[in-house]
């Protein structure tokens, strides 16, 4: 009996038996001993992606570990000042009263700014731990509630 989305088939070249993946149309020599995944891992399924894409607008603090950046050469705000900040950012993002592009490109501590935010893709064990746990967890298309990292507060948006 073979695990659920699993059907066995014989190879016509070798006459061997191999088991294809009912739903990614994969196929493997050994024999599955667990239920066959449902996507090639693009998130679209809910299922764990193995790398994301997203935009992230970064507010930095006095305890941030390089309290500085391209806009502020010694940042002295508070972590709560900087809490309070991204809140109003996030709440202008949810509102449609600003995208979030803009708003990164203008106030994100970090040198993605420049590219409104844009972190490019990236794969598990890049990022800093809470960083990674948020990304990982957003649908497509999904706004993070805020991140707390060692560079400061962040607020992430997941394009792929
Ligand atoms: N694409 C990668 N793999 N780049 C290396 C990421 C290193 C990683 N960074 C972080 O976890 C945080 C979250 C996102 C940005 C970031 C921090 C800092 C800002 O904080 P600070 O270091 O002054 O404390 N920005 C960066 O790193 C930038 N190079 C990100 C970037 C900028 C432009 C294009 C692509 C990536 C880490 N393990 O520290």
């Amino acid at each position: 009996q073979l695990p659920e989305g699993w059907e066995k088939r014989t190879s016509r070249s070798t006459g061997m038996s191999y088991y294809l993946n009912v739903h990614t149309k994969e196929s493997q020599w050994h024999q599955p001993t667990e239920p066959a995944k449902k996507s090639g891992g693009n998130g679209a399924t809910g299922d764990a992606p193995n790398e994301v894409q997203c935009l992230h607008l970064l507010v930095k603090h006095k305890g941030s570990r390089r309290p500085s950046s391209w806009r502020e050469e010694n940042i002295t705000r508070t972590k709560e000042e900087a809490q309070m900040l991204l809140e109003i950012y996030r709440n202008k993002i949810v509102n449609n009263e600003a995208t979030f592009e803009e708003l990164a490109r203008s106030y994100s501590d970090c040198s993605s700014a420049r590219r409104g935010g844009d972190l490019g893709k990236f794969g598990r064990g890049q990022m800093q731990a809470p960083f990674e746990k948020a990304a990982f967890a957003l649908k497509v298309g999904q706004l993070s509630d805020i991140v707390d990292t060692d560079s400061g507060l962040h607020i992430i948006l997941r394009k792929s």
